[in-house]
């Protein structure tokens, strides 16, 4: 199957300029959807990793079922103001506009090793700011896996100390 036909493109939006990349057309084919996940968890099948990270809100859709492939437990890293307990927070800048994440403090402690999962690839902001709150949680990033990369984003050029997979490429 070709998964990249899968996901679809949409013109200014958020606003003008980005074409942004859908996945929702993806998600709505089981086949798709299962050969994303399939695909994703195999990489990471023989890593020493703890926990699964996955990021708001796309980064939900895919991490959660990658940890129980890999029989791992999953960690959110949320938008502000979302989680109850005491948290930490990091913030970022987004290619289109600036935003914070937090995650609870108690959820990683001092030498866990954790595999972090996100839809997408761009500037690599988004990204950062979840390995600046594992690693400041005492976290090791053993991991970073994305289902697409914008390269010409170049993103992944922040992440040069970290093993960066992405499934498809743009
Ligand atoms: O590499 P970056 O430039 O940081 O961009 C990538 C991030 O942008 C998107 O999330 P978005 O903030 O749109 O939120 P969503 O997952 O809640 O839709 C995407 O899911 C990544 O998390
Ligand atoms: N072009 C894009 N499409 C989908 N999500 C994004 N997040 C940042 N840039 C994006």
């Amino acid at each position: 199957m070709n998964l990249k036909e899968t996901i679809r493109n949409i013109p200014d939006f958020p606003k003008e300029g980005v074409i942004f990349k859908d996945i929702t057309t993806m998600l709505k084919d089981p086949a798709a959807f299962k050969e994303a996940i399939d695909h994703m968890a195999e990489k990471y099948k023989d890593c020493d990793i703890d926990y699964v990270v996955g990021i708001e809100a796309r980064g939900f859709i895919l991490g959660a079922p990658i940890a129980l492939a890999l029989n791992k437990g999953f960690i959110p890293v949320r938008k502000p103001g979302k989680l109850p307990a005491e948290t930490v927070v990091a913030s970022y800048e987004l290619e289109y506009g600036t935003n914070q994440v937090e995650m609870h403090q108690d959820a990683i402690t001092e030498g866990d090793k954790v595999l972090i999962i996100d839809d997408l690839l761009a500037t690599g902001g988004t990204v950062s700011a979840a390995v600046d709150l594992v690693e400041r949680l005492g976290g090791e990033v053993i991991g970073i896996g994305f289902l697409l990369e914008l390269c010409f984003l170049k993103g992944r050029d922040i992440l040069s100390n970290y093993d960066v997979f992405s499934l498809l490429q743009e």
